[in-house]
């Protein structure tokens, strides 16, 4: 990109703020975005790492953009494609989880899931992530991500965040990256630039507060809200910072940052709490602002909620999904519909409750549906980390047939073996195909397959 030029109101609101460097910030705008990924602890690869970005054990920055698509690994969910600003909300979470209690989290504006990955990697089996996004076109990539992640213990939601406040005082950290005028993705899409308006900032603004004030009974004392933005704007970052310890009972959380890291450190006017600016030209990553505060008050008594009456489920049939499952006493079986799913054991009331006020879009991992004695596995067992995969035939493919079999093409594969079976490349799972006499049946789900070819 060469000669870029900001909207005039944008940059001179920028001059102002302490730390900026416009030198740097132009500079670093003439050339592309630097790429990095972070890798899926749950899914050890051989994902060629580069260098760490500095603020996340598993992100990495690549020397330059591989076709990400035509990467089987990719597929398979051994690593997620972020830009390393955003792996900020990592450390933070790090900072403030604490070691000795089972969490619940909210990941209130959660597609695609950049956030919601990362912080289910810093979860615990028995912590729980309810990842939610509003807009229900967007649900499915939040989705499909949390799928490939592999884990059991993240619920996807599909509400307005008006309709969390009836779960008063349920979750321990809610993450709140909030819709924003977007100014720092500039580098990455600079056509952003021509719809950037101080009118739409006020608007962002308003929204952010709304969208704040109605999530926020749902923390509870002592609670953690992160809040962040990919926006420059004052308005949009210390000014909410300040609306929220004039609205609530809030206190600022300070995150220890290594000066070399880059981050301008900024306060908020009012109330002095801390932001965390990222500027590229300054950071190696786009822009962001991020910040923790500490909720101290009481939004009313954590709402108490009885038990669903439990569904009676044939044990014949509970015994045979459990025995795709790794580990299986971990897990509590639940069926919908036909499908049977399981999730981390203690969530089990968790679920009972968000179901009684959330739309549930996705629990823990879809295992499939049950034939006779068969069980008609789903792409979420495949793809997950709880998968018994002694129970299942594994076929190992190639490059070239991994290839084949993503794009949903018919595979031909020398192979004697009758049935289901896991399609397994370097050590980890793409999906399903179902090996019959003749023929390759291709199970790789429709939706998610590769369109194009490779060139
Ligand atoms: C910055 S993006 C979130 C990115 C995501 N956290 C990630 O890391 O991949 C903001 C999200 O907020 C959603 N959103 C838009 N309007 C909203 C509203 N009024 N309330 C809650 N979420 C909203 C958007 O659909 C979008 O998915």
């Amino acid at each position: 990109m060469n000669n870029v030029i900001f909207p005039e109101n944008f940059i001179n609101s920028l001059r102002v703020e302490s730390g900026f460097n416009e030198q740097n910030f132009v500079n670093a705008h003439q050339n592309g975005a630097p790429v990095s990924i972070r890798i899926n602890p749950f899914k050890p690869s051989g994902v060629k790492n580069g260098r760490q970005v500095p603020w996340c054990d598993e992100g990495f920055y690549l020397e330059n953009r591989p076709s990400f698509t035509f990467d089987p690994l990719f597929h398979a969910g051994a690593y997620y494609v972020q830009e390393a600003s955003s792996m900020f909300i990592g450390y933070i979470f790090n900072y403030i989880k604490p070691n000795d209690e089972a969490i619940k989290v909210l990941d209130l504006c959660g597609a695609p899931g950049g956030k919601s990955t990362l912080i289910n990697s810093a979860l615990n089996k028995d912590d729980l992530l309810v990842a939610n996004e509003i807009i229900k076109t967007r649900v499915p990539i939040l989705s499909d991500n949390l799928t490939r992640w592999g884990t059991a213990n993240s619920i996807v939601t599909n509400n307005d965040p008006r309709d969390f406040s009836k779960l008063k005082g349920f979750f321990d950290v809610m993450i709140v990256d909030a819709p924003c005028s977007g100014s720092g993705m500039f580098r990455k899409d600079p056509e952003a630039m021509n719809e950037w308006s101080e009118a739409n900032v006020q608007l962002c603004h308003q929204r952010q507060q709304r969208i704040l004030a109605d999530v926020y009974p749902a923390l509870k004392e002592d609670g953690y809200l992160i809040y962040s933005t990919c926006s420059y704007s004052h308005q949009e970052n210390e000014d909410i910072l300040d609306w929220l310890c004039d609205e609530f009972d809030l206190e600022t959380v300070e995150i220890p940052v290594d000066a070399a890291w880059g981050i301008v450190v900024s306060r908020s006017e009012k109330y002095s709490a801390f932001g965390y600016r990222f500027y590229p030209g300054q950071v190696e990553g786009e822009g962001l602002f991020a910040a923790c505060l500490k909720k101290k008050d009481n939004s009313g008594e954590v709402s108490a909620y009885k038990n669903n009456a439990q569904q009676k489920l044939p044990a014949r049939e509970i015994d045979m999904v459990r025995s795709y499952i790794d580990q299986p006493d971990d897990y509590y079986y639940l069926k919908v519909n036909d499908d049977w799913l399981a999730i981390s054991r203690e969530h089990k009331e968790s679920l009972n409750t968000l179901h009684k006020q959330l739309y549930i879009k996705k629990s823990g991992v879809r295992i499939g549906k049950l034939a006779g004695n068969d069980l008609i596995p789903d792409h979420e067992l495949a793809l997950s980390n709880i998968i018994n995969k002694d129970a299942v035939l594994q076929t190992v493919l190639n490059y070239d047939d991994a290839i084949a079999y993503l794009r949903k093409d018919n595979l031909i594969l020398d192979t004697t073996d009758k049935g289901w079976s896991l399609i397994e490349y370097e050590g980890l799972s793409l999906g399903w195909a179902k090996l019959l006499p003749n023929r390759v049946n291709n199970y790789y789900p429709k939706e998610l397959r590769i369109l194009s070819k490779p060139i």
